[in-house]
């Protein structure tokens, strides 16, 4: 996929591609997070006496990064979506001029603060090293906790190129669902099961592959550093059907701009 040329972005083997990536990208995030503890001082609004700051230690830290990499030009790309979109900052280097694959409400579709509070209440428990925190690790914790947010939020947002593609290579059967206004016709459209489950199969294997020393493959007992049916429970639970939602409601604004 290459954002300059469209015509990679709107096919959906390639799509399908880069989600299979992502996939490693976020195995080896939750290893990462996986070596700390839970850590909810982090995750506790105004537990930490910040300046000016009203939320927690990782919302703060989110913030301070999201604002040094927007300088960096890290929003301008269209796969990538802030958490504070409202505190982000221009950058000093020359704009980025993609040319528009999405649809133009589409960077208005943002669901991270839902991602956040899921990853938090429910992803935190089932990667972490146990209930807990070491006082030392704070900011080792939250810097692993934006890794893994970014990198969900990547995931999750992609299906709005999953829907591009979809609603450009159907276009007659979406625009009808569309307009009755047929949100399971809709979910029933972009489900594809059989998909789903070599997907969370692969990542049980991959969640054994990445965890595990591979000197250790032929001892007795190699541990797997986060559980790989845990891997498979965020995928199944969370991770596809938000980015359902995302490709329903991309799809359900589609015919507010017919390009
Ligand atoms: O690849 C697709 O067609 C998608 O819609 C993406 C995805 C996923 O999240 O991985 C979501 C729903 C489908 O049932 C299969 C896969």
């Amino acid at each position: 996929m290459d954002f300059m040329k469209p015509e990679t972005v709107l096919e959906l083997t390639n799509v399908r591609d880069a989600l299979v990536r992502m996939e490693d990208t976020i195995v080896f995030a939750f290893i990462e997070r996986s070596q700390f503890f839970s850590t909810p001082s982090v995750y506790t609004k105004n537990n930490f006496d910040i300046p000016d700051f009203d939320g927690t230690f990782l919302d703060w830290s989110l913030l301070q990064i999201e604002r040094t990499q927007s300088q960096i030009r890290r929003y301008e790309s269209p796969d990538e979506l802030p958490f504070f979109p409202e505190q982000i900052l221009s950058s000093f280097l020359p704009p980025l001029e993609y040319p528009p694959v999405l649809a133009s409400y589409s960077d208005s579709l943002n669901i991270n603060d839902e991602i956040k509070d899921l990853y938090v209440l429910n992803i935190i428990p089932l990667i972490s090293a146990g209930e807990g925190e070491q006082p030392e690790n704070l900011g080792s914790t939250v810097f692993c906790d934006v890794d893994c947010l970014q990198t969900l939020s990547r995931r999750i947002h992609f299906g709005k190129f999953v829907a591009e593609a979809k609603f450009r290579s159907e276009t007659e059967r979406f625009t009808k669902l569309i307009i009755d206004r047929d949100v399971a016709g809709i979910e029933d459209a972009i489900t594809n099961s059989a998909l789903e489950q070599t997907i969370l199969q692969r990542l049980v294997k991959k969640g054994n592959a990445y965890g595990t020393d591979p000197t250790l493959k032929y001892s007795q007992n190699p541990q797997s550093k986060v559980s790989p049916e845990f891997i498979a429970k965020i995928y199944k639970d969370w991770i596809i059907p938000l980015t359902m939602r995302v490709e329903v409601e991309y799809l359900l604004r589609r015919l507010e701009d017919e390009k």
